[in-house]
């Protein structure tokens, strides 16, 4: 068994504050003995427009915020998976992206959102995600990581199955949500989505949240949280932001080959296709 921590702050448009929270994030991971920490999408920054977004993207080798992290992974020999924006092709977008640093503070893996935010809510969020990012095109295949094999998936790919299923297909043991989700669409969807995938794929689901608000027009639920494999909440944040928290869980292994075993959800795809 592992621990495993995830982490809650409330980015701004400034790196260096993120960062500073990320480190106070760390440093509560350590103490609380977890083998890998798990924070939001867009931990690196929020801008409060698309034109903000673009203007702040730097490549991770030039991002005082990511190369700030990695050092923080390096010294604590701790693994960070979080959601940063790197430079698309063309200088006009950027790419929504979750990196996973190694305990030795190396970018290992990197997947790229592949399912973006374009909504108009009546009275509620208005959000076009497509303006500023240019969306992936590729699910990654899952990894080995102190805490077990990770899937990773960013926010609103939450509303699609079907890449929590392909990477249960592939063996994944934990898949990840790090997420910035909208106070309304988190009131009525959060929990009951990430549950979900839980008990379809019987993995255990890690999803960092942002909370707060980030500027006077984008505020975030929150409610960080693990989910076991039965579907059972183990840890869990609230949504106020008052400063950076974590929340862990013990990740147990057996327990996903328990259930899977006990109960095996083998999938008729002489009727409908393998994801
Ligand atoms: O804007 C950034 O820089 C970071 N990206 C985000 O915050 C993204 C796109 S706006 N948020 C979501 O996908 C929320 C999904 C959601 O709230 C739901 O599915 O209900």
């Amino acid at each position: 068994m592992a621990i495993a921590a995830v982490g809650q702050l409330c980015s701004t448009a400034s790196m260096a504050h993120n960062l500073s929270q990320c480190q106070v994030l760390v440093r509560k991971a350590v103490a609380a003995g977890a083998k890998a920490l798990f924070l939001p999408e867009a931990s690196d920054y929020i801008g409060a427009s698309s034109a903000e977004t673009v203007s702040l993207v730097r490549p991770v080798q030039q991002s005082e915020f990511v190369l700030g992290l990695q050092k923080e992974a390096k010294d604590a020999k701790l693994p960070i998976n979080v959601g940063i924006h790197e430079p698309a092709e063309g200088g006009t977008k950027v790419k929504n992206t979750l990196i996973w640093i190694d305990e030795h503070g190396e970018i290992v893996q990197r997947y790229q959102k592949i399912h973006l935010f374009d909504v108009e809510i009546k009275d509620g969020p208005i959000l076009k995600e497509s303006t500023s990012v240019e969306k992936g095109t590729e699910i990654l295949p899952p990894f080995e990581t102190p805490v077990g094999r990770v899937g990773l998936a960013i926010c609103f790919d939450l509303r699609f199955p079907e890449i929590s299923l392909a990477l249960k297909r592939q063996d994944a043991q934990i898949i990840t949500f790090p997420s910035a989700f909208t106070v309304p669409t988190g009131k009525a969807h959060w929990e009951t989505l990430l549950r979900s995938r839980a008990i379809e794929t019987q993995s255990y689901i890690i999803a960092a949240a942002q909370a707060g608000a980030h500027n006077d027009k984008r505020i975030s639920y929150g409610h960080s949280i693990i989910v076991n494999p039965w579907g059972e909440v183990v840890a869990k944040l609230g949504g106020d932001f008052k400063e950076p928290e974590i929340a862990t869980a013990d990740i147990n292994l057996d327990l996903v080959a328990k259930v899977r075993r006990e109960m095996p959800l083998l999938r008729r795809t002489d009727i409908y296709p393998e994801v």
